[in-house]
């Protein structure tokens, strides 16, 4: 049995205040203990999760020659794809066993941040692959700009406060492949313990094994979600920004049992970030004398440069603050 709670993005999408309360009450609980929610009622179609992976299968099945030409130098891996092995978790000099793309922000109405962010980028083999992913990135978004009302509500705030924050924000749809693993890993796993960066991430393909999270007696339980469910956790922006009220778990994905090594692994998380002048520092109505300030203010681009160069993305000498 899973331990993660399971919430219906539907109750407050109601008209019914009674649901709406309930699924606030629910994911705000479950945000405060174990930082993982499995939230059905979305806005992405099967139809569309179908024909994602089916693009995603396709990219990562071309020559590594092929996808080599989409590694671009110089942009941290914003966007494109990151070939194998080349991110670790932080603390870690091993690299996490996978390659992964990145779809980013389609800037609406917005020059200066549409000069900030790097373009998307095409993969000319793959006619429907950048069309397949813009939808299923405007879908996630528009989750969890839900997600992100309801919190706000939780913790009291306006029901927009985040909206403007989120707006053409810095989000990141990274289809993964961990592929077949074909001699023994060493210390290496599919990847290793790590927070989330970002405000919340949204989780695709939470069915299979192999993703843990820690719980606060520090165990590794299973998250499983079902086929109609995505996997919503806290990430370290709004765990600093609710100065830890909110909880952004340590989770990580294990190589399966040598029996299985043959097979590879598909996930498809969104990361929620808001646009890079977005504040973090600690919501006054989050300290108190039981809870002192934890966190050094700080905006959303300063955090993620910090983090990317810990990740290996961003050499120290590239990083810069917006
Ligand atoms: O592949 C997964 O199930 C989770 C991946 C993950 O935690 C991440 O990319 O941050
Ligand atoms: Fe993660």
């Amino acid at each position: 049995m899973s331990v993660i709670p399971s919430v219906d993005l539907g109750e407050f999408l109601s008209d019914s205040n009674e649901k709406k309360e309930k699924f606030i009450k629910e994911i705000g609980d479950a945000f405060e203990s174990i930082g993982f929610v499995a939230l059905r009622g979305h806005f992405l179609s099967d139809a569309l999760v179908t024909e994602l992976y089916r693009e995603i299968k396709k990219f990562f099945n071309l020559p590594q020659v092929v996808k080599d030409k989409y590694e671009i130098e110089g942009i941290g891996g914003q966007r494109g794809y990151t070939s194998f092995g080349k991110e670790h978790a932080k603390g870690r000099k091993e690299g996490d066993l996978k390659e992964f793309w990145h779809f980013g922000q389609y800037v609406e109405n917005d020059p200066k941040l549409a000069k900030e962010y790097p373009d998307n980028i095409s993969v000319d083999e793959l006619p429907r692959f950048n069309k397949v992913g813009k939808e299923t990135y405007k879908m996630l978004e528009k989750t969890a700009k839900y997600v992100l009302r309801a919190l706000a509500i939780h913790l009291g705030l306006e029901e927009d406060y985040f909206d403007n924050y989120i707006k053409n924000g810095n989000s990141i749809l990274r289809p993964i492949h961990y592929p077949p693993i074909t001699r023994e890993p060493k210390n290496a796993v599919r990847a290793a313990a790590h927070g989330d960066i970002n405000l919340i991430t949204l989780l695709m393909g939470a069915q299979g094994k192999g993703l843990q999270v820690k719980n606060h007696k520090g165990e590794w339980v299973d998250a499983i979600a079902s086929p109609d469910e995505l996997m919503i956790n806290v990430g370290d922006m709004l765990s600093r920004l609710t100065n830890n009220r909110l909880k952004s778990t340590i989770h990580q994905v294990v190589n399966p049992p040598k029996e299985l090594w043959g097979s590879s692994r598909y996930s498809i998380p969104f990361f929620m970030h808001p646009i890079s002048g977005m504040p973090l520092n600690c919501l006054d109505n989050c300290v108190d004398e039981k809870h002192p300030k934890q966190f050094e203010d700080i905006t959303a681009g300063e955090y993620l440069n910090e983090r990317l160069v810990e990740l290996g993305l961003v050499k120290p000498s590239e990083a810069h603050t917006k």
